[in-house]
């Protein structure tokens, strides 16, 4: 069974369509990326799926149960980061994950959570002093306190500095380890190829496009070229008659390798079990910025500026 299904929904708010026929699955213990431009209808989707609004039409499984007729036991085993997470003012922080975790069966424990997103020094401050990443972090706390089969972080990393964000995304893979199914909507592309095994990319409230990080990429630029020098003479067709691989040149010494798929793995697994070194290896590689701009027309947001981490 999916841990998550998602099949043919669809919403309006007024004459405006924000969900256009979306369908999407996600199998247990997977990382599902979406991305898509602003206003593509990525948040209404995670919220129907949290049963925060309400299709029009369409289905959603969670773990085999209805979000909006099955609310309570979807609760139990649905975490939630959303966007702009509000909370009390005066909130202090181990106040917020203890009253969080009171709210479940079967918490996590929530000194352990707190200790493990950076905030047991700040478990005294109050939520309206904490820095922006600080009130990230204890909104991915407080996504994670109630020990979910499934948690939906929406704009993960938005506000954290370059550390905090890989800090975070080596969570995430953690808790992914952990058997928690994730669904992750970015607006950063970096953040989406790094953590998803898979993305939706979404687009005018319609999926556009649904596959690997490498497959997205791959589907918009097929070829690749990989480039080197040889530490010792090799023969050619170690090369040519990798199936990855299309055409070899090699010219004064610089060899060019032309292919498709995994070209790169296939070429470096080629190399060393015939124990040659590429020397000045360079990859003509597209990455996912690519994808996304030739899937929606548009070019994705960069990272920053990042609020200033306390
Ligand atoms: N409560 C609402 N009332 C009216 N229109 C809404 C409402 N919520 C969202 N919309 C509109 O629906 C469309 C989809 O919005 P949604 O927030 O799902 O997109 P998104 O992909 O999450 O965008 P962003 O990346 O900017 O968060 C947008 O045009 C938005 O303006």
């Amino acid at each position: 069974m999916a841990a998550l299904e998602v099949r043919n929904l669809h919403k309006r708010y007024g004459h405006h369509v924000a969900v256009d026929n979306i369908s999407f699955s996600v199998e247990e213990g997977e990382i599902f990326g979406i991305i898509g431009p602003n206003g593509a209808g990525k948040t209404t989707t995670v919220e129907s799926i949290a049963g925060l609004r309400t299709p029009d039409s369409g289905s959603i499984s969670v773990l085999g149960l209805d979000p909006v007729k099955d609310r309570a036991e979807v609760r139990e085993r649905l975490g939630v980061q959303l966007q702009e997470s509000s909370f009390p003012d005066a909130i202090k922080v181990a106040e917020a994950l203890e009253l969080y975790s009171s709210f479940y069966r079967d918490p996590a424990d929530w000194r352990e959570l707190m200790e493990l997103l950076g905030l047991a020094e700040k478990h005294k401050t109050r939520y309206k002093a904490l820095s922006g990443g600080q009130k990230q972090r204890l909104s991915i706390a407080l996504a994670l306190v109630g020990n979910p089969k499934v948690a939906i972080l929406d704009e993960l990393t938005t506000g954290l500095d370059p550390q905090a964000r890989r800090d975070t995304w080596s969570l995430i893979e953690r808790v992914r380890d952990t058997g928690v199914t994730i669904l992750l909507v970015t607006h950063f592309m970096d953040e989406a190829e790094r953590l998803s095994d898979r993305i939706a990319v979404i687009d005018g409230g319609r999926v556009a496009a649904v596959d690997t990080p490498e497959g997205l990429i791959a589907q918009v630029s097929p070829v690749q070229q990989v480039r080197f020098r040889v530490s010792q003479p090799l023969d050619r067709r170690v090369l040519t008659e990798l199936p990855d691989v299309s055409n070899v040149e090699i010219t004064e010494g610089r060899w060019l390798v032309t292919g498709r798929g995994q070209l790169l793995s296939s070429v470096a697994g080629a190399l060393a079990r015939a124990q040659v070194v590429a020397e000045d290896l360079r990859v003509d590689q597209r990455n996912l910025d690519d994808a996304f701009v030739a899937f929606t027309g548009r070019a994705p947001e960069s990272p920053g500026p990042r609020q200033e981490e306390g």
